[in-house]
């Protein structure tokens, strides 16, 4: 008999397990309000028009090979994607202090940094939201780190514990590492105020802890690159050190491409020097090198100016299209007259809603309206459409009165 025969049946993953079920469904009206993947207004997913250019440029560009990349990655796109989070204009990027090494998408960029700190750093805490993407305290653990919870979402007023947050941190151990959401909270929604950013900047520094960032969404909150990337910034302002991981799989559509980017800024360049050094010996026996068309094709367009522009214009439309997603759910259960203070659906922001309706609820509306959505309540407005809201609004509506 087979020498894995004692392996146990593994449980699907809770988010990309609501896809696996949603394929298996074969009933017409079924919604897949799950995975964070964007579709239009026709339902179907997108690939942005500038990529489209970019990829006609490269496959038209005959000096272009399928060589090896080097162990950090396309040297362009890595100095491209700090720009891009940390501002053309940033002091870090200037005076050499940044270290940047493409990974696979946002995954891959937090589990590269998490190995390396496991490796390299002093402490191995690091304190997450509660609650948080799923994926989190898995990539964690399985880097050596060991997740702790700061509390975030206030179930109440479905905004932020903000105190909670604050004494959790306060109460850290000095020097632990601190992950941060950059902007659109996965999957609350939830982001602090610029004035709340702040006083978390004062905590952290104070107390010497090292703060950790997921931009996995930068552009699609607020539809401006700028100001979804100003949690980050006001830390690098300061001159203190950081890490930064970054995805283009939502921003630019380049989720099965796996685009991303890890960046830790450093005090000095020397010490950057040596961190990149040792970020090669944690990715070469990971992956060797990481694939060179998805970041080929965002080199493509950070680089052009007029790229750039289509970029942020149709990277607007998306995020427009999600908050009019928004505004559409809130007014049909207003029209229902559905139970309940639905305005956290339109002051949340970025790609999801998170509902506050349970599990049993949750499972009533995948059973009687085929709505496949995670079971803690979390919608991706992504996936809705005019045409679709009505039949979510009524699921709801079914579910909650
Ligand atoms: C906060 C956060 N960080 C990192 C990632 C990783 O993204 P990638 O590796 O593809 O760049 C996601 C994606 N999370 C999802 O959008 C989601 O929560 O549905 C989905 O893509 C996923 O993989 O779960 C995320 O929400």
């Amino acid at each position: 008999d087979s020498v894995f025969a004692n392996i146990a049946k593994a449980p699907e993953d809770p988010i990309l397990g609501v896809t696996v079920a949603y394929n298996k469904d074969s009933s017409p009206i079924k919604l897949n309000l799950g995975v964070g993947a964007y579709r239009t207004e026709e339902g179907k997913p997108l690939v942005l028009n500038v990529v489209r250019r970019a990829e006609q440029l490269l496959v038209n560009d005959p000096s272009r090979v399928k060589e090896y990349l080097p162990i950090t990655g396309l040297a362009d796109f890595n100095k491209l994607s700090a720009k891009l989070i940390f501002g053309a204009d940033s002091p870090a990027i200037q005076e050499n202090r940044v270290a940047t090494v493409q990974c696979l998408s946002g995954t891959g960029s937090l589990r590269v940094g998490a190995e390396f700190l496991a490796k390299h750093y002093h402490q191995n805490s690091i304190y997450i939201p509660q609650p948080t993407w799923g994926n989190h305290p898995k990539v964690f653990t399985m880097a050596g780190l060991s997740p702790k919870y700061y509390r975030y979402y206030d179930p109440e007023t479905r905004g932020l514990n903000f105190q909670g947050l604050l004494e959790d941190l306060s109460s850290a151990p000095s020097g632990a590492i601190v992950l941060l959401h950059a902007c659109a909270h996965n999957p609350t929604g939830v982001d602090p105020t610029v004035e709340q950013w702040e006083q978390i900047r004062q905590l952290i520094r104070s107390k010497g802890l090292l703060p950790f960032f997921d931009s996995a969404y930068q552009g699609f909150a607020s539809g401006s690159l700028d100001a979804d990337a100003q949690s980050v910034r006001i830390f690098v302002a300061d001159g203190g050190e950081c890490l930064a991981a970054q995805s283009y799989a939502k921003n630019m559509g380049l989720y099965g491409e796996r685009v991303g980017a890890l960046s830790i800024v450093c005090r000095t360049a020397d010490v950057a020097s040596r961190v990149e050094s040792q970020l090669k010996l944690v990715i070469r026996p990971m992956y060797s090198n990481p694939p060179i068309h998805g970041a080929s094709i965002v080199a493509t367009i950070l680089k052009d100016r007029d790229m750039y522009n289509e970029w942020t214009i149709e990277l607007k439309a998306m995020a427009d299209r999600i908050i009019s997603m928004r505004q559409q759910l809130f007014d049909a259960l207003r029209d229902r007259g559905t139970p309940g203070d639905w305005s956290h659906i339109i002051k949340q922001i970025g790609m999801f809603t998170f509902t506050g309706l349970n599990t049993e609820q949750v499972a009533f509306m995948t059973k009687e309206y085929h709505i496949y959505m995670t079971s803690d309540g979390r919608i991706s407005m992504a996936g809705l459409s005019s045409r679709t809201v009505p039949h979510l609004a009524d699921a709801i509506h079914a579910a909650v009165t």
